[in-house]
């Protein structure tokens, strides 16, 4: 396995023809044996961040480094090291899943009976065994999902871009992916992951990419990231009927988020609201990502 980083992104950029910017100086790094997350909202340049590490999209500025290769003039050494989940990916309705993951395999190189094998690990993982004779066309839209996750991951790929790959899955089913990720990485590779899911970047990753309008907002491990801001503590109110506190918040809907620095400033605002329920929590990612991006909380 190659030595150093698996991605290195230096202002990685993109200005789409009508003026877009899909990514604009982007700029991380994931290390092998990690899971990285890269969280944004709808629009904040996930996909064309990943489309271009993955060489699908070309940046008009900047500079990317998989597996050590530039994804521009060594486009494909990095496709030899790199299996991707699209964002809209799906399977051939004509396939069936051990068919899909099976020929993918083979295409790669792979002996059949490895194939085999490996494709039985992953749609075990997955829960996808007792469907893997089914044609594409007989799969849900999260069971067609989950396959391709599983082609991707059967790969054993040196890194591996996933891009929102728990979209339109059920809970069993989120949790089973996540458990395939976490042990891919645990094996050595690197995994790149996308979504705008708070509680499955909260459970997967080792390393965070906060995106925001096409640009880092903040980077570093979920626990650096919770003691970047300066907030410990959060005291939600639900429908508030007397508020005396002038310090940071946010609003949202019939909730106010009042932001403490300790545990005694969390208290002291708590005996000064009145609310249809007053609840004393830390903070999460969802508060540091409000601060980085929004300057949600100031
Ligand atoms: N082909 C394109 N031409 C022009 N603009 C584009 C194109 N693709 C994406 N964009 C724009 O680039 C920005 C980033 O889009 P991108 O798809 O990378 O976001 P994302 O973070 O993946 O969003 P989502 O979570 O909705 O998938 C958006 O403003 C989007 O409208």
């Amino acid at each position: 396995m190659a030595r150093g980083e698996a991605v290195v992104a230096e202002s990685l950029s993109k200005r789409y023809p009508n003026g877009v910017w899909g990514a604009r100086e982007v700029s991380f790094r994931a290390s092998y044996g990690r899971v990285t997350v890269v969280l944004g909202p709808n629009g904040a340049g996930k996909t064309t961040t990943v489309k271009m590490l993955a060489t699908l999209l070309r940046p008009t500025g900047g500079r990317g480094l998989v597996a050590g290769f530039d994804v521009v003039r060594e486009a494909w050494e990095v496709r030899r090291r790199i299996a991707l989940v699209p964002q809209e990916a799906s399977i051939d309705p004509n396939l069936t899943p051990m068919e899909a993951v099976k020929w993918y395999l083979v295409a790669r190189g792979w002996s059949v009976s490895d194939a085999y094998a490996r494709a039985r690990e992953v749609l075990e993982e997955l829960g996808l065994w007792d469907v893997r004779d089914r044609p594409g066309w007989h799969l849900s839209g999260g069971q067609k999902r989950k396959v391709v996750t599983a082609m991707a991951l059967a790969t054993g790929a040196e890194v591996v871009f996933l891009d929102e790959p728990s979209t339109g899955l059920d809970v069993e089913s989120k949790y089973s992916v996540w458990g395939i990720v976490r042990r891919y990485a645990s094996s050595g590779s690197a995994v790149l992951l996308t979504t705008h899911d708070m509680r499955e970047a909260e459970a997967l990753a080792d390393h965070l990419v906060l995106i925001s309008e096409g640009r880092v907002a903040a980077e570093g491990p979920p626990q650096e990231l919770r003691s970047s801001i300066p907030y410990r503590y959060r005291v939600v109110l639900r429908r508030p009927r007397r508020v005396e506190w002038s310090g940071p918040r946010l609003e949202i809907g019939d909730m106010l988020v009042l932001y403490a620095r300790d545990r005694g400033e969390a208290s002291e605002i708590a005996s000064r609201v009145d609310a249809e329920s007053v609840t004393i929590e830390e903070v999460g990612l969802e508060d540091v990502y409000l601060y980085h991006t929004r300057g949600g909380a100031r």
